[in-house]
């Protein structure tokens, strides 16, 4: 699914409308009549007072669509309009002469912190004050509203954005967002629900279609593309019956120092999970028995140095690797990357220390090998791109060093993001539960696992963290967040595989029946 900024959704309602022979009142009775839809499903007749707060724009018109109709089905509701300003939008004034027709009574006109209803905290509240159009931080008595309306404890649902927020850019006044326990967003999620700062904002939200032009949000080059389950079935590469295990490619995970070996166990695990055919971990002298004993399948080679790694010496040509987790960035370490980079021809995911050994070394970058992946944190991000004002700044960041550098950076977090060229992938798997040590190298190990059985570094990338996500939130099922660990990451990486296509058989056994 593409996201759109606020200026392309705009563009795409006139497009609609040009194309299409329908007016934009038609749009607003369209997203009006979803909204309403959604509502009267899950409320079918209850009489719990409804209160819709509407601004002036086409936002308010959708609130007020909604109103009528709720109206019209015999629900208990009450319109407040946010009068503040007479610059009202011509679709909100036909609508608002239609609540008028409808119910008898003009909707009530709020203009000062006296007008605000009282709220029971039983009731549920529509806010539709401000969309996409949001040009400025709400002031005075309206930012006062939307407190008054947080300072509820009624159900609130937001129509297509918590007003407040922008669709594509930081917000300005955090005090000035309503708190939505659910956000109704009309055709595509907004850029700004997926990023720590503004995300906060919207904890669950739904995608109602409008029906907007296909041909323009097909062929339109969008914010970013979110990455959910029929995207990560796409990517699936059926394993063939005539394999063996070399058709699978040879994962190499170079990993560990002394008191960090567990990082080597859990990416050369995770890479075997994952697919790989054959694993072998390069390790200090020090972790031999320890993979040994801990990763059975996998094979071992070690440093000459007994807690460090300083020359990588291989005695084959490995389909992918994996290299930095907890390895230091001692100077020989540092030494034998450069000579790794320069020397290899295997697509590479580079992560961790290998990741601070290129901050504190930035020559080394130029030796990267082409779309290698990096897959930071955002400590490790901060220290590659430099620091940012906030988190739309941070991916132009990313964007533009990813670019320069023609790399792939995967920007881990809660919606773990991977950046291309100007490309953004934004991931939707994943817990809090997997806020825990080690589960960035169950990652890395993965990722090398796709790469090695021929997965291309993109999908690789965007796949392994789908993937990865899934995988955490199979092990919620038993283990809740809490007891969460990278290890049970691993277990779980075969139901993330099982759970892919999981639907598909119900449809399967469904269409034989
Ligand atoms: N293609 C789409 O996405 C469609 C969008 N529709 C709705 O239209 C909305 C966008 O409508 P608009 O562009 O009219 O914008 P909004 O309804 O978001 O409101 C903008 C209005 O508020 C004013 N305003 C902005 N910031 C303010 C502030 N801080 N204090 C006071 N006034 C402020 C603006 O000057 C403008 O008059 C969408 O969010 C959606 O709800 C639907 O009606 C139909 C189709
Ligand atoms: N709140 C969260 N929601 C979803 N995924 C998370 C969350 N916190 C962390 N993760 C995931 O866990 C991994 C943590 O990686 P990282 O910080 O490198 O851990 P470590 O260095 O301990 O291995 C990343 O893949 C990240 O996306
Ligand atoms: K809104």
């Amino acid at each position: 699914m593409k996201i759109f900024s606020a200026a392309q959704l705009h563009e795409a309602d006139k497009i609609t409308t040009q194309k299409h022979n329908i007016t934009q009142l038609d749009l607003m009775e369209r997203a009006g009549t979803q909204i309403f839809n959604w509502l009267h499903g899950r409320m079918q007749g209850a009489q719990v007072p409804v209160h819709i707060f509407c601004g002036i724009g086409n936002n308010g018109g959708d609130g007020l669509v909604v109103g009528r109709m709720l109206h019209e089905h015999g629900y208990n509701v009450k319109i407040y309009i946010a009068n503040f300003t007479d610059k009202r939008s011509k679709c909100f004034l036909v609508n608002y002469d239609r609540v008028k027709d409808v119910t008898k009574n003009w909707p009530t006109l709020m203009t000062s912190e006296e007008d605000f209803p009282e709220i029971s905290p039983e009731d549920i509240i529509i806010d539709a004050l401000f969309g996409i159009g949001l040009n400025r931080p709400p002031e005075g008595w309206v930012k006062k509203l939307i407190q008054y309306i947080n300072s509820t404890k009624s159900f609130k649902l937001s129509i297509d954005i918590p007003s407040g927020m922008y669709a594509d850019k930081a917000l300005d006044d955090p005090e000035a967002v309503v708190r939505a326990n659910h956000t109704l967003a009309f055709q595509a999620p907004k850029l700004s629900f997926f990023l720590p700062e503004t995300g906060k904002f919207v904890p669950y939200f739904e995608v109602l279609e409008i029906g907007l032009d296909p041909e323009y949000l097909h062929t339109t080059e969008p914010l970013a593309q979110i990455i959910a389950k029929p995207e990560a079935q796409q990517f699936y590469k059926q394993r063939e019956k005539y394999a063996h295990k070399g058709t699978y490619g040879h994962t190499l995970v170079i990993a560990g120092s002394y008191g960090k070996i567990g990082a080597a166990v859990l990416s050369a695990k995770a890479s075997y999970k994952t697919g790989s055919g054959l694993v072998t971990a390069f390790v200090p002298e020090c972790g031999y028995t320890v993979l040994q004993t801990a990763v059975p399948e996998a094979m071992t080679l070690t440093d000459k140095e007994d807690d460090l790694i300083t020359e990588i010496k291989l005695d084959f040509e490995p389909s992918a690797i994996a290299v930095g987790m907890g390895i230091g960035t001692k100077a020989e370490t540092v030494r034998a990357l450069e000579k790794l980079f320069t020397t290899t021809k295997s697509p590479m995911v580079i992560d961790a220390d290998a990741l601070n050994c290129i901050s504190e070394n930035k020559s080394l970058l130029e030796k990267l090998p082409e779309l290698s992946i990096l897959t930071p944190h955002p400590g490790e991000l901060k220290r590659l791109v430099g620091d940012w004002k906030d988190d739309f700044e941070k991916l132009e960041k990313t964007k533009a060093f990813a670019k320069q550098h023609n790399v792939i950076i995967i920007v881990k977090g809660a919606n773990t993001i991977v950046a291309i060229e100007n490309r953004l992938y934004i991931n939707t798997t994943g817990n809090p539960g997997m806020a825990t040590g080690g589960s960035g190298d169950v990652l890395s190990g993965m990722i090398a696992g796709l790469l090695s059985q021929g997965y291309d570094p993109l999908i690789a990338s965007v796949f392994a963290a789908y993937l990865h996500g899934s995988a955490g939130n199979q092990a919620t099922h038993t283990l809740g967040f809490e007891a969460l660990t990278a290890s049970d990451i691993v277990e779980h990486i075969g139901a993330a595989f099982l759970e892919l296509f999981a639907m598909k058989q119900e449809e399967d056994k469904n269409k034989n029946a």
